[in-house]
């Protein structure tokens, strides 16, 4: 995971990774299995004031191939949103571009009222990436105490980091030395200590132990009651349950933006993973001739 942007992009990081055309491109059929239960599909409440996240028709190529393909959707102050789907079904595109570090090809991103990736955003939104970002040769505590210090923020948010990410026992161990999971959790670590109102994770618990991952989605509940608005990626479906709002993509696509209840009633299914096969077979299914004739 990489910290790009509590504080700002590090330095020598690129902002706005170029790698759209401004060809335009044939717009893709709405799947015909779309959940949309929290936010129809298209329509997003941008004029709510609880909504941290507003994204309208949002068209994203990257090397001139198109990667997301008019997602619009709306998050809601204080939710955690599970951001699920297979490997390069544009999940880490779509939350590049929530933190503005993605070329649009079209579409807006709004985060907290103002277009993504916009200055006043700096400090009021949180990105970790799945490559952590530590400096390999500064102890735990030292990565921190640096990120504090570029943050301006007090000392003691370094504490209160390292106690919230469970990393009391490695803090003067070089991050260097720590396994994928640990330094994860450091990256996780100096997200925190901006006091961010939106937090976007990309896969927080890869590599992590089951418990630690439960003990990472009580974080993550904690910060939400505290008011944050979490946008949390994975590859693991039971993860899914733990969330508000679940927005399930496929190929660019959402095919379904939903509670976690209104996706399972709608597949008829107990089972998350069942749950997005329905979704993923319904989506693909040819369309039939009665619905062609219309
Ligand atoms: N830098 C890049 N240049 C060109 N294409 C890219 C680049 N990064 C990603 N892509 C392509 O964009 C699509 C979406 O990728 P993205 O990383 O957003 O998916 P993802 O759902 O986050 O995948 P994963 O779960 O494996 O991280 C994929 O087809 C991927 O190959």
């Amino acid at each position: 995971m990489r910290l790009e942007a509590s504080g700002g992009v590090p330095p020598g990081r690129r902002l706005g990774h170029v790698d759209e055309s401004s060809t335009p491109h044939a717009r893709h059929r709405a799947p015909t299995a779309a959940v949309a239960a929290t936010t129809p599909r298209g329509t997003p409440e941008g004029d709510g004031a609880d909504s941290v996240i507003v994204v309208r028709d949002l068209h994203v190529r990257r090397a001139r191939t198109p990667v997301l393909h008019g997602l619009s959707l709306t998050v809601q102050r204080g939710r955690i949103v599970g951001l699920l789907g297979p490997s390069g079904s544009g999940k880490t595109t779509l939350m590049r571009s929530i933190v503005g570090v993605q070329v649009v090809q079209s579409g807006t991103v709004e985060v907290l009222g103002l277009p993504a990736g916009s200055r006043e955003l700096r400090r009021r939104v949180a990105y970790v990436t799945q490559q952590p970002s530590v400096y390999d040769d500064l102890t735990v505590r030292q990565n921190l105490a640096y990120f504090a210090r570029v943050l301006g923020v007090r000392r003691t948010k370094v504490d209160e980091a390292i106690a919230r990410t469970h990393l009391g026992d490695v803090e003067r161990r070089l991050a260097g030395s720590l396994s994928g999971g640990q330094r994860s959790r450091v990256s996780l670590a100096a997200a925190l200590l901006g006091d961010a109102e939106l937090l976007v994770l990309d896969e927080p618990t890869v590599g992590l132990d089951p418990v630690l991952r439960v003990e990472l989605w009580e974080l993550f509940h904690q910060l939400a009651g505290e008011g944050a608005t979490l946008i949390v990626s994975s590859h693991v479906m039971d993860e899914a349950k733990r969330c508000d709002q679940l927005l399930l993509m496929r190929n660019g696509e959402l095919l379904a933006d939903a509670s976690v209840a209104s996706v399972l009633a709608a597949t008829g299914t107990d089972d998350m993973e069942t749950a997005f096969l329905t979704l993923i077979e319904r989506a693909t299914t040819p369309m039939t001739d009665e619905e062609t004739s219309r």
